[in-house]
């Protein structure tokens, strides 16, 4: 296996860009996510990494060596990375086996190596039970793990997985996510996985590019993604909860600031940099009748075990959670506790805003 760089790499369609500058590196057998909303650029990263593309400029490297570059294009089938669609794109009159044994046939691989790695790759993905059905004798789940094993089997130095779950239905998505979880701890696979769905990308990378018009925003773990975003983006599109603009902001401590927002005095966790917004997530806001806060309640939502309540005060809107239901109307207090302070370069600037001398 081996890691993955990519420097100042654009590509546009018709002048449009759909990649406006990417500089990244993943490290060999790094589980990555690429996550964002549709048209942000992730599938057409994924086919400059396959090789189904050129950049227009910049430079892509696996294992250190120059796959695209100003002079270097190495076409897909001399890269040897291995990709697993959407659709399974199986061989519908193979075996399972048969098709999991398919890229070895091709290349020439003698028969007695070729049952080895085909056992291998189907006892990696919990197949070696069906390896003599055919795929229409098989559940969506199992169909994925027939494309994965078929992938692997060829000893990819990276493997590339697009949207793989979008097929599946709720359960077998989160059955499935578990199984890739294993399948990366047991084959240290470098793998780069391309969804829309936060919580796939949350639950399983080791790190998440997350993507919005052709840049990333912010590549980070799940929990640096979720506790400290870097824009107003990506607190609005990870997890759960608000974006707050700030009314005035002293100048920040170490790691902590006392900035204006929702009317009160709000103790925050912030980085360098003035802050120009809060992401309040919903475990920050404590429903407490002494509480500072005044709020009424817009939505109340059973969420198996607790109710997410949407909040309106100060004109913002906030989230929290309560173990009781609470009726739309009602009037609430408040305390917000130790929420991420950041500032946002794509925000306008807030009127008012005091900054620090
Ligand atoms: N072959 C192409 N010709 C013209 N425009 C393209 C082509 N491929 C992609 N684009 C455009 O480039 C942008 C990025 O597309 P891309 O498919 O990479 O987005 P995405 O993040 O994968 O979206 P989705 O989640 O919807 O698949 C979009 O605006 C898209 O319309």
């Amino acid at each position: 296996m081996a890691g993955l760089g990519f420097s100042g790499v654009r590509r546009s369609y018709d002048g449009v860009p759909a990649l406006a500058g990417i500089d990244a590196e993943i490290a060999d057998g790094e589980f990555v996510a690429l996550l964002g909303p549709s048209g942000c650029g992730k599938t057409t990263l994924l086919r400059l990494i396959a090789g189904f593309e050129m950049p227009d400029t910049g430079t892509i490297t696996l294992g250190g060596q120059v796959m695209a570059g100003p002079d270097r294009f190495v076409p897909p089938e001399d890269r040897n990375i291995g990709i697993v669609f959407q659709s399974y794109a199986l061989w519908p009159h193979m075996t399972v086996a048969g098709n999991v044994a398919y890229p070895l046939r091709v290349r020439g691989v003698p028969t007695a190596e070729r049952r080895r790695r085909v056992a291998e790759a189907l006892d990696l993905t919990g197949l070696s039970a069906l390896a003599d059905r055919p795929p229409a004798q098989l559940s969506g789940g199992q169909r994925q793990r027939v494309a994965l094993a078929r992938c692997l089997v060829a000893d990819p130095r990276a493997v590339l997985l697009d949207e793989p779950l979008a097929n599946l239905d709720l359960a077998l998505r989160a059955a499935m996510q578990d199984a890739f979880t294993a399948f990366h701890r047991r084959t240290g696979a470098t793998m780069v996985y391309v969804t829309h769905d936060q919580t796939e990308a949350l639950a399983m990378a080791d790190r998440v590019a997350v993507m919005q018009a052709g840049t990333i925003r912010q590549f980070d773990t799940p929990e640096g993604l979720y506790d400290r975003p870097r824009d107003g983006f990506v607190a609005g599109f990870v997890g759960d909860g608000a974006v707050v603009a700030l009314t005035a902001a002293p100048r920040p401590g170490a790691g902590r600031a006392r900035v204006h927002a929702l009317g009160q005095e709000i103790e925050a966790r912030c980085d360098a940099g003035p802050p120009t917004h809060l992401c309040i997530r919903p475990e920050q806001v404590r429903l407490d009748p002494e509480g500072p806060i005044r709020a009424r309640v817009s939505a109340c939502a059973y969420q198996g075990g607790r109710f997410r309540l949407t909040l309106e005060t100060e004109g913002e809107t906030l989230i929290a959670h309560s173990a009781r239901r609470a009726l739309p109307g009602e009037a609430l207090r408040l305390s917000i506790g130790m929420p991420w302070a950041f500032a946002d370069p794509g925000a306008p600037p807030v009127a008012g805003l005091m900054q620090p001398a």
